[in-house]
């Protein structure tokens, strides 16, 4: 019997990767990617080259259905005829940081916002990007007359391009992260958009887990995507006490839920899962580029990152690192940068600058797998993915400063395997997504006795050191 194929896109802040697969065991018979530019502010119509550059050489030959999964809370503004008004403000662009606070102002603080949306806005949130155009952009605010967030903006074009489309659509994963629609009751919030941008807009329409936003004229599936993070957890089949940690541009903490979060102290954005859950999850800026950046301050590559911080002992000779080298969102403290203390002659080494990288910036995720704990979510096992979990010294830190077996998935790219699961789902029209074997590969347990000590050391003396530099509290 022919094999059924599907495909998953993975359109991620730094690259686009496709994988097709087996519908039926996930299998993955075939993979494309392509860079996208850096920068917080890109034209959409990179994702677009990169995404045909991905699936050239006919990687989507026989593909029966696909999916987006899509860097989230992205701003893709468009005018009357669907043409682009201009570049996306990403997730990780702060320049909204002060529409945010006034937003959570006007609305009567954070609670309010949990109340409508189970999250309070930061820069990061297309609410506050919303806002900032208005504000600062009148002649583009003017000309805009929808907003969709990347993975839509990217499931259009495709639709577009192989003559499917028919109208602009969603999921509730990447809904749930713009903070005008409400994971809880599954509506959009009017009122919140007219609050940031002083009218109304158009939204595109939110699909169901398993929904078609269309079919091309040769009759394959475009599924609804999803958000990336959404998109990993399904990639992943996340089980109760699997807390997923995602180290790309971007540091990501979650796990599926079944109820709707209420963190008042924003730390946990209660968003929606590709499944019809929850998927609460803390989200930093900085993770697999401290790497890179602590590689270049040092005149090596990752590499050569790698074989320095295995040299040097646990808590880097006394060196730590907050590693705030873009601002950051979680805690939120956009003006923030990053910031080394403990600095002596005899530790000044490059092993332990090294080692002070990857431990600050697995105590800022450890961070969040707390926050994540002390709102109910069960913590039995860490499940290690993205681009820097290939780091050797990330695995060694990672079970230290998490302090929970940490499970490493056999190397995979997890967001668009998501993405091509929610494909052969919507493809096979059953209730729930077909069963696919997650390869689990090492399984790192955390230390104990002496070395146990040593990890709570490193970890209790960042905390006390963030604290004193950044007291709770916005930084500047
Ligand atoms: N062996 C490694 N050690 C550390 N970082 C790595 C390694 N391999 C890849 N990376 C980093 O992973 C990042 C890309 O990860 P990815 O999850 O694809 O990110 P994104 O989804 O944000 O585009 C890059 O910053 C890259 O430098
Ligand atoms: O903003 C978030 C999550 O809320 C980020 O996780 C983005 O979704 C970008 O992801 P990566 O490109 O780093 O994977």
């Amino acid at each position: 019997m022919e094999r059924r194929l599907v495909a998953g896109v993975d359109s991620s802040t730094q690259s686009c990767k496709v994988v097709v697969c087996d519908a039926d065991t996930g299998e993955v018979v075939r993979e494309g990617r392509a860079s996208h530019p850096d920068g917080s502010e890109v034209s959409a119509t990179h994702w677009w080259r990169a995404y045909e550059k991905a699936t050239s050489g006919g990687l989507l030959e026989g593909v029966a259905a696909l999916a987006v999964g899509g860097q989230q809370h992205g701003m893709v503004t468009l005018d009357e005829r669907g043409k682009l008004v201009r570049d996306a403000l990403l997730w990780n662009d702060t320049r909204s940081s002060g529409a945010a606070e006034d937003l959570v102002r006007e609305l009567g603080g954070a609670l309010a916002w949990v109340d409508a949306v189970d999250c309070v806005p930061v820069a990061s949130f297309t609410v506050t990007k919303l806002r900032w155009l208005a504000e600062h952009e009148p002649d583009n605010a003017r000309r805009t007359h929808r907003v969709v967030l990347p993975h839509d903006w990217l499931t259009g074009q495709i639709l577009q391009s192989r003559g499917g489309f028919h109208d602009w659509t969603t999921d509730r994963g990447d809904a749930s992260g713009t903070c005008y629609w409400s994971a809880t009751t599954g509506d959009y919030r009017h009122d919140l958009v007219e609050l940031a941008f002083g009218r109304q807009l158009e939204l595109p329409r939110v699909l169901g887990p398993a929904e078609v936003a269309g079919r091309t004229h040769d009759g394959a599936v475009v599924a609804a995507g999803t958000g990336d993070n959404m998109g990993a957890a399904l990639g992943l089949g996340l089980r109760t006490g699997d807390v997923a940690v995602s180290l790309g541009t971007s540091g990501t903490v979650f796990a599926e839920h079944d109820a709707p979060i209420g963190d008042g102290n924003g730390y946990v954005a209660g968003f929606a899962s590709a499944t019809g859950g929850h998927l609460p999850l803390a989200c930093t800026l900085n993770a697999a580029r401290v790497l890179t950046a602590g590689a270049s301050m040092l005149g090596t590559d990752l590499a050569g990152l790698d074989r320095l911080a295995l040299e040097a002992d646990p808590g880097a000779g006394g060196l730590t690192l907050l590693p705030y080298l873009d601002g950051e969102r979680t805690p939120n403290l956009p003006e923030s940068t990053g910031n080394l203390s403990g600095l002596t002659r005899s530790n000044a080494t490059p092993a332990n600058l090294a080692r002070a990288c990857v431990e600050g910036m697995l105590c800022n995720l450890a961070a969040g797998v707390d926050a994540l704990r002390d709102k109910g979510i069960r913590v039995n096992r860490v499940l290690l993915i993205g681009g820097a979990s290939a780091s050797a010294a990330v695995r060694r830190v990672a079970p230290q400063v998490f302090g929970v077996p940490v499970v490493l998935p056999a190397p995979g790219e997890y967001v668009g395997l998501g993405a091509a699961r929610q494909a052969a789902w919507a493809l096979g029209g059953t209730d729930e997504p077909p069963q696919w074997d997650v390869a689990r590969g090492l399984e790192l347990e955390p230390p104990v006795g002496a070395a146990l000590e040593a990890a709570r050391e490193v970890r209790g003396r960042y905390d006390a050191w963030q604290q004193q530099v950044y007291p709770t509290g916005a930084a500047g």
